[in-house]
């Protein structure tokens, strides 16, 4: 049992890692099996604006009308190949994250330990392996220290296993305690793991409430369409005595009817936002995550490296003497006594430690201390626990008849592990809770002499001896307070968990800008309440200290019972279980554990709080825009459903055909859609409350109020069409210079919807560049099927007049100014929503 220290490993040469990747190739298992093309064209086949169109084909080549028949089969090849586009790139999105999540591995390479991707370990590297990281590669122990793994992965047998030196770890397998230096033996596919072929690490793609929520509205309107065209259909058939014609009413109506773009916005919309997260170095593991983002009303953050640097440095020691505590502050010259402080508190850290403050106990220590001889070894050590946060090395030291004990931990415990008087103990506690006031990390030193090797079961069986105390600072990050303010403005409660001192934790919350005064909770005050109780105390508290994993648990319990939407920071491995329970689990890139990393939904790579703050306000932005376009979807079907079905009532001539529909579904209205994605955050995004995270994404007084917009497009080109026909224009122009005026008027509608402001500065500011490409791209389609004359005669069209052009044309600017004034009109009387407030019914 030999704690790894001495000589620094030297590992693999860069040269010979290069050979092993390129002949073993990386340490990665197969990929779960993407979907082939024939499923994916299987499922293409199965939407109904697929089918409907399919079925205007075979109906147009009955006819005979080949040319038509021909154009029609070409927007399906377009449907196809825009499905194959996106599934394509949403695979390679998946896979990126999936990369990037991998478990990473901490190894000896060229003499340095580095922490790489696990996927670029190979064979012979030494790593290092510790508490609540997955084992990257299948591997041999060579140095072990306590050691046990989980290996219910392989063996479907959930108890974690002690591990000793020589004995096997595997890939995939996790570590729940202790630590272990080994030498990789196989990766990839060769790995027991590889070998058995399980899929690891297969990022979740459940559906989320908004997939859910939409699925939902698509059936709804996919039924009411059918339902309309057969009454379509069925009309033109009694009124005009035509078969043929009638069954492709019926399909222009239903085509026109369809919201199949609802779910192409929603994955474009979740892709891109999870792309947009990864630009700020948030990773996200659950699709969801992006949605309840901008909901979230309480962040419960916790303290040491999120909202601090979490870089310790040793500020303070302090020794009890007879006289009173004597203070050593960072500057002064260390006294014996002080010195044998700081170099107990040494002993009982690791030699090679990971933990900022046992780096800092090392750092001050070379600098004015002997070093720890090389003939002393460690001989026996007992961790931390929730219970008793405190942590003993047991040394043999050369030449000495007993072993040489240190105690490092939280005051209070190193306070009863040696039994203090209760004066003693009084005042030991008094200092400590000064230091902590100064937002200082306090641990308590304590030493002890043990004979023999038959050693206690638990650090309680020494006869320890309190040395003093030692503070440490860690600064809050700078941009804490400014990330705090933010979520204040935007309604959202921030609250610590934390597991230091009330004190330390109420020097920070000042600091941060937190409410330090609104009362705090301890851990165990957590422990003594019903869950009654402690659901009111939650309501009210901002800060908890002392807390253990379990109590953090029970507070996110709490919250989430009082229906607060919880987002969550946590890094060790008992943190899991709560960042499971939480709406949002975030874990830390940095300090995290894979098993945190692995529990949580979104992961920050730069274990940054404020992070998380732009990832909130950008949860907010997508929310908004997915809202924006989902309104715009709404009300651009009304014109082109009520002009496909006005004719038919009314007996004009038929204004538009299958492939006016297809062309204005299948491609002018995704393109229309989709540029919302990149429309700016309105400016009030993080200063307004989190959105109800119970109201649905469409509600009714949306819905309505897209569809008054809609009816006013509708009635605007309506008119125009008329009045053409009226003036006695050939159909085909009237037919032109209708389209054109849709086409414009759409264009209107997007538009008008980009911003929830009623001013047209807002409905054209040039912010989002897509918008304006998002004009010129359906200006130069347009112009390409009315003046390509293949296309102008299969579209029905024929070129109208300069003049005529200019008012069709003008539609969309008149379109555009009405429906502002609309919007003008309805938010002055407080009946238009801005984007993401509470809907009124
Ligand atoms: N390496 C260590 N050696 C000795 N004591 C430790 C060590 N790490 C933590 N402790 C003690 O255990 C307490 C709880 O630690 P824990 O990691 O739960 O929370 P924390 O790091 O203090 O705060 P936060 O939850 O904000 O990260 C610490 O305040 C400290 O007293
Ligand atoms: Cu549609």
């Amino acid at each position: 049992m030999n704690v790894p220290h001495g000589a620094p490993r030297s590992g693999l040469d860069p040269a010979e890692v290069a050979h092993r990747l390129a002949t073993d190739g990386p340490n990665e298992l197969p990929r779960p099996p993407r979907r082939t093309a024939r499923r994916i064209l299987l499922e293409i086949a199965r939407e109904p604006m697929f089918q409907l169109l399919g079925l205007a084909v075979f109906i147009y080549l009955l006819l005979g009308d080949h040319a038509e028949a021909g154009m029609l089969l070409a927007f399906l090849l377009i449907i196809i190949a825009i499905t194959l586009i996106q599934e394509w790139r949403t695979e390679r999105v998946l896979e990126t994250l999936r990369d990037m999540t991998s478990p990473r591995a901490l190894v000896w390479r060229d003499g340095q330990q580095q922490r790489i991707a696990g996927r670029d370990l190979v064979q012979g590297d030494l790593i290092e392996l510790a508490e609540g990281d997955r084992v990257p590669a299948d591997a041999q122990l060579l140095e072990v220290n306590d050691l046990s793994v989980d290996e219910s992965l392989l063996s479907g047998e959930s108890l974690s296993i002690a591990k000793a030196p020589a004995a096997q770890v595997y890939a995939g397998t996790m570590v729940v305690a202790g630590r272990a230096i080994a030498q990789v033996t196989a990766t990839g596919a060769r790995s027991e793991i590889g070998r058995i072929g399980t899929v690891l690490g297969a990022l979740e793609v459940e559906r989320t409430p908004l997939q859910l929520q939409t699925r939902q509205l698509v059936r709804w309107f996919s039924w009411l369409g059918l339902a309309v065209s057969l009454a379509v259909g069925l009309l033109f058939v009694w009124t005009r005595g035509d078969w043929l014609g009638g069954t492709l009413a019926g399909i222009t109506m239903a085509m026109s009817l369809l919201p199949q773009e609802f779910l192409l916005i929603l994955t474009v919309f979740m892709a891109m936002g999870a792309w947009r997260l990864s630009q700020r170095r948030v990773l996200t593991r659950r699709a969801s995550a992006i949605e309840t983002l901008g909901a979230a009303t309480v962040l419960c953050t916790d303290k040491t490296g999120t909202l601090t640097r979490n870089q310790m440095a040793i500020e303070a020691l302090v020794r009890f003497t007879p006289n009173g505590p004597l203070k050593w502050s960072r500057g002064d010259r260390l006294d014996e006594a002080s010195q044998a402080l700081l170099r107990c508190g040494t002993l009982a850290s690791e030699q090679e430690p990971f933990d900022p403050m046992e780096r800092a106990f090392h750092a001050l220590a070379s600098t004015c201390i002997e070093p720890v001889p090389a003939s002393w070894h460690l001989a026996h050590e007992y961790s931390l626990s929730p219970d008793l946060p405190a942590m003993t090395h047991v040394w043999r030291a050369d030449g000495r008849s007993s072993h040489v004990v240190a105690a490092k931990g939280a005051p209070e415990s190193i306070a009863r592990l040696c039994r203090l008087s209760e004066e003693h103990q009084r005042q030991v506690l008094a200092e400590a809770g000064n230091l902590a006031d100064q937002g200082m990390r306090v641990l308590g030193i304590a030493t002890a002499d043990f004979q023999g090797t038959d050693w206690p079961a638990d650090q309680h069986g020494f006869d320890f001896r309190l040395l003093g105390l030692v503070a440490l600072a860690d600064p809050i990050r700078d941009n804490i307070p400014r990330a705090i303010e933010e979520c204040r403005r935007a309604g959202i409660r921030v609250v610590m968990v934390t597991g230091d001192h009330p004190g330390t934790a109420r020097a920070i919350a000042r600091q941060a800008g937190l409410d330090a005064e609104a009362g705090l909770m301890l851990g165990k005050d957590v422990a003594a309440s019903s869950d009654e109780a402690l659901r009111r105390s939650v309501a009210a508290t901002t800060l908890f200290a002392r807390v253990t994993p379990h109590q953090k648990l029970r507070i996110v319990q709490a919250l989430k019972a009082n229906g607060e939407v919880v987002a969550m920071t946590g890094d060790g491995v008992n943190d899991a279980p709560s960042l499971k329970a939480a709406h949002i689990g975030i874990a830390m890139g940095g300090r995290g554990t894979d098993v945190a990393r692995e529990a949580s939904s979104l992961v920050l790579l730069d274990d940054d709080f404020e992070a998380l703050v732009q990832s909130i306000r950008l949860g907010r932005r997508i929310y908004d825009n997915l809202r924006k376009a989902m309104r715009f979807v709404f009300a651009v079907h009304v014109p082109i459903a009520g002009l496909a079905l006005i004719p038919l009532l009314t007996g004009w001539t038929l204004l538009l055909f299958p492939m006016h529909i297809a062309f204005l579904e299948i491609i002018i209205d995704p393109v229309c859609s989709i540029v919302f994605e990149a429309e700016e955050e309105e400016r009030d995004v993080m200063n307004r409350p989190p959105r109800d995270s119970a109201a649905p994404l469409f509600s009714a007084g949306m819905i309505a109020q897209s569809l008054v917009q809609g009816a006013l497009v509708l009635l605007m080109v309506g008119l125009f069409y008329w009045g053409l026909l009226q003036n006695g224009e050939p159909e085909p122009v009237a037919r032109a210079a209708a389209f054109i005026a849709l086409v414009s008027a759409n264009t209107a509608l997007a538009l008008a919807n980009r911003s929830s402001s009623p001013s047209l500065k807002a409905a054209l500011r040039m912010g989002n560049h897509a918008m304006g490409g998002m004009i010129l791209i359906t200006a130069i389609l347009l112009a390409t099927v009315i003046g390509v004359a293949p296309l102008r005669q299969l579209f029905g069209f024929e070129i109208p007049g300069l003049p005529t052009i200019i008012v069709a044309a003008g539609i969309g600017a008149i379109g555009l100014s009405l429906l502002l004034a609309y919007k003008a009109v309805m938010s002055r009387i407080g009946l238009f929503p801005t984007a993401s407030r509470h809907e009124s019914p």
